[in-house]
């Protein structure tokens, strides 16, 4: 077993646990509002601008964060590129034991940093902990990573001739990240450019800044040098002048997909000044089906598809969007979710035991319920049970069968609480169904036969399946998790091929032969 996979907490029901997280809660709270500065340079710029709140009590404020300007945009930038050719030069053993260090500090305040997720973004407790898990897996697998990239050379060698293989920092990524996993999707990109050697910005979520503060904290606290990892809090237009900025030479970029293709459509413009290409991963979102075969045990998929489809309330971009089900079992699989939603907890994220907690802000609950409104304007059938928390931006889960082809609810990502079900007279059906969608991240297959499993684990064209389980959830190093198509440029985050990104090859051959000879 690797030494990196820290499992999220499964002892929730343990009175201990509970306290503790309560605990940590308690002294969390006492600490808000926090304030987020700008950082560049390790220089700290704090004059608040905008906040983020609980979803779940939108009243309470959970940071005062300063907007970057396009001043501090350009500075950071510099800074990265200054501080970077020191930090690379340090090598990647040194860079490694780095970033285990900061894993260490995030591990040491495990608790503490799943209430800040669970305050700032409305995760509940098992998914704010599984968060910092990830965190820091991340860091140190890709601290091994690293190391292994360094002493990676397996060139064909010849009697007279040394070839080397090389892999140097990019120079500068910029960062973009999501409020979703507002600590282990940031904390991995940066760790990807840090481990690499590379100088990086981080432009985190708006909704989500306390979480990206505690991270950039963390990687300073254990060495990284200030000016190599600097944040620019602030919304999309922050973003935006980030990724256009010429000194920017790598943009790790995490979110949706209307905002990725900007993004890719801006990174190929080459501006004055600018002497190389930008390089774009960008992991995007989806529109995930779980095909269930006639033969499936229901036992089995209701509760994989109610976590899957609800848990977090959907937003997840490996959330379950679509269960394509064969027309045998489709009205029992229908009435069997019914029955499993009317028992989900609804309720606040801090609440042990809650399974849907509010959407992270206003905008998104009227989204959500624009798309339920659309399929009950189609004549489809809705099932939600009947209330919901009144503060907080709660929404009801719903389980949707009967919408018309082509219904926006199973064309776009919804990403809530947002299940539709559609009955197929095959598997096969269902895999054409997906084969044809613009997105391939997640998907899911429950049968019983060999055949099926390994017929349709060829055909489906998304990035991560999983058969007869959950669809969320990846594991650093045991899942590597990205999307095809429309979903991602195909890049694997927590895999062995990811820091390969942040790097350009130099191959260098030298005639050993003439060596020391005069010609
Ligand atoms: N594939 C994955 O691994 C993955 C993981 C998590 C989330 N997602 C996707 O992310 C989305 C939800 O996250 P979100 O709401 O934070 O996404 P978003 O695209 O709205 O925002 C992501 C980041 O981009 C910034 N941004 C906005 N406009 C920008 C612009 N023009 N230029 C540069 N940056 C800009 C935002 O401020 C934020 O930091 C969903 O679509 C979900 O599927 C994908
Ligand atoms: N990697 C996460 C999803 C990230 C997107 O939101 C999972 O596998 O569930």
């Amino acid at each position: 077993m690797n030494d990196f996979i820290n499992e999220p907490l499964l002892e929730l029901r343990r009175a201990p646990v509970r306290a503790n997280l309560t605990e940590a809660m308690t002294a969390l709270d006492a600490q808000l509002p926090w304030r987020v500065p700008v950082i560049v340079g390790g220089e700290r710029r704090d004059e608040p601008s905008f906040t983020s709140h609980d979803p779940g009590t939108p009243d309470r404020t959970v940071a005062h964060v300063t907007a970057a300007t396009p001043q501090d945009v350009d500075a950071a930038v510099h800074a990265a590129a200054h501080a970077a050719p020191e930090w690379e030069a340090r090598g990647a053993h040194a860079r490694a034991a780095i970033l285990s260090r900061a894993a260490g500090e995030l591990r040491g305040r495990r608790q503490r940093l799943a209430a800040l997720a669970v305050r700032e973004c409305g995760k509940p407790w098992a998914e704010a902990d599984a968060d910092v898990c990830e965190t820091i897996d991340f860091l140190e697998y890709y601290a091994q990573q690293a190391i292994a990239l360094e002493h990676a050379d397996g060139l064909v060698q010849l009697p007279g001739e040394r070839n080397t293989l090389r892999y140097a920092a990019r120079g500068v990524v910029a960062v973009v990240g999501p409020w979703n996993f507002p600590l282990a999707i940031p904390a991995g990109m940066v760790a990807a450019g840090l481990a690499t050697g590379n100088g990086v910005v981080l432009k985190p979520a708006e909704q989500s800044p306390a979480c990206a503060l505690a991270v950039v904290e963390a990687f300073h606290a254990a060495g990284v040098p200030p000016a190599a990892l600097n944040l620019l809090p602030g919304e999309g237009d922050v973003g935006a002048a980030l990724v256009a900025h010429p000194g920017v030479h790598t943009i790790a970029f995490t979110g949706s997909g209307a905002v990725g293709l900007e993004i890719l459509k801006t990174a190929a413009e080459v501006r004055p000044g600018q002497r190389h290409l930008k390089r774009v991963v960008a992991e995007m979102g989806g529109k995930n089906c779980v095909i269930v075969d006639a033969d499936a045990d229901l036992d089995d998929v209701v509760p994989a598809l109610v976590y899957s489809a609800f848990g977090f309330a959907g937003q997840k971009c490996s959330a379950a969007a679509r269960a394509l089900v064969h027309q045998r079992i489709a009205d029992t699989l229908v009435e069997r979710l019914h029955g499993a939603v009317d028992q989900l907890l609804i309720d606040q994220a801090e609440r042990f035991g809650v399974d849907v907690p509010p959407v992270i802000e206003a905008a998104a609950r009227e989204r959500i319920d624009g798309f339920v409104r659309t399929a009950h304007e189609q004549g489809a059938r809705v099932h939600q049970p009947g209330t919901v928390p009144a503060a907080g931006h709660f929404v009801a889960p719903a389980v949707i069968d009967g919408l018309p082809a082509g219904s926006r609810v199973t064309e776009e990502e919804i990403f809530g609480p947002v299940l539709a079900v559609e009955s197929v007279a095959s598997v096969d059906e269902a895999v054409e169904i997906v084969a044809n969608l613009p997105f391939a991240l997640t998907g899911g297959l429950f049968s019983r036969d060999p055949a099926t499993v390994e017929r349709v684990s060829r055909a489906l064209p998304v990035g991560n399946l999983y058969v007869n389980r959950h669809i969320t959830g990846a594991m650093v190093g045991r899942q590597p998790f990205g999307g095809n198509r429309l979903s991602g440029t195909g890049t694997k985050a927590g895999g062995p091929d990811y820091l390969l990104h942040f790097v350009e090859p130099r191959v260098v051959t030298e005639d050993t032969m003439r060596h020391g000879l005069v010609v």
